[in-house]
């Protein structure tokens, strides 16, 4: 069977042998083994999990690709309906519904996952909503797509953004095209406003937590590479990108992360996350990003 389907998961399988496998808690993807253009025999995991990674359900997964939706940013920077969620939002820490199995065929396995409002959600949220997630792998690549139909009369507002862990050797990374591009430099509390980046190449050997603004339009794509090594990652309707690894200066604070993980991945995280997507009543809003291999 291309998909399997258990209690807690769904692992899909391509034909020409690379596989998926994510949580339905979070509808997060936890692995992603796949071949690369450039070295066709070697089927190897292009994702990070930390070794500490919580997978129970009980706590967001450190690791993969978590979903960032209704918020990305914590009070007291947050939307006021937001006010009562915590950083990231909700989307990660919920468990989805299988919906369908959207393809299965020699090219392409998609799967969706659903999410509406939940008693626990509705605690902390009182906006009316429709999620989807859509997960689609090919030979090569992988996308992740992310619906949210709002239902109600009143414009709803909110972050969307995709938390990928790409494995990779951190300090070898470089991530283009970012150079004079506005960014939030998370890790200088001292500077408040925005800084502009004058690298050809972002480097994160040292700790990094930057939010870069308005780094696509409607589509954009960016390059990750490093020695013998890389991905692009193209982009629909998300504005915005973040860039984060903590390295030794900050990663033994991350309790769920395994020392020197922060040498395994560079999360680079396509997003809407600088102001907000104002979605009108009855209507939807895609946002995805596809990960290919070089
Ligand atoms: O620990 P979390 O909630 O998974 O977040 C990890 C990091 O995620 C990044 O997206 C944020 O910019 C960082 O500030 C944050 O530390």
């Amino acid at each position: 069977m291309p998909i399997e389907h258990t209690n807690d998961r769904v692992i899909l399988k391509h034909p020409k042998g690379p596989t998926v496998e994510l949580l339905l808690y979070g509808a997060h993807i936890l692995s992603w083994k796949s071949r690369s253009p450039s070295n066709p025999d070697e089927l190897s995991e292009r994702l990070f999990v930390s070794a500490k990674a919580t997978l129970d359900g009980s706590a967001p997964v450190r690791g993969g690709i978590p979903v960032v939706f209704p918020s990305f940013a914590a009070p007291p920077h947050a939307h006021p309906e937001h006010s009562k969620l915590g950083i990231h939002g909700f989307a990660r820490s919920e468990v989805w519904t299988f919906d369908k199995v959207l393809r299965d065929d020699e090219e392409t396995v998609a799967i969706r996952l659903t999410l509406s409002p939940t008693p626990k959600i509705r605690e902390v949220y009182s906006r009316d909503f429709k999620l989807a997630s859509v997960i689609t792998l090919e030979a090569t690549q992988l996308t992740n797509e992310l619906q949210v139909t709002n239902p109600a009369v009143d414009p709803l507002e909110f972050h969307a953004l995709f938390h990928s862990y790409i494995r990779s050797p951190s300090k070898d990374v470089l991530i283009t095209p970012l150079k004079g591009k506005k960014y939030f430099d998370k890790t200088d509390k001292t500077f408040q406003g925005l800084k502009t980046e004058s690298r050809d190449g972002v480097d994160v050997k040292r700790w990094t937590d930057s939010v870069y603004e308005d780094t696509a339009g409607e589509s954009g794509v960016y390059e990750v590479k490093w020695p013998g090594g890389g991905v692009s990652v193209r982009t629909r309707n998300l504005k915005d990108l973040v860039v984060w690894n903590p390295q030794e200066e900050f990663g033994p604070k991350v309790v769920d992360l395994e020392e020197g993980g922060w040498e395994k991945y560079v999360c680079v995280e396509p997003g809407y996350v600088r102001g907000y997507v104002k979605l009108d009543g009855g209507n939807s809003w895609v946002g995805s990003q596809t990960i290919s291999l070089h």
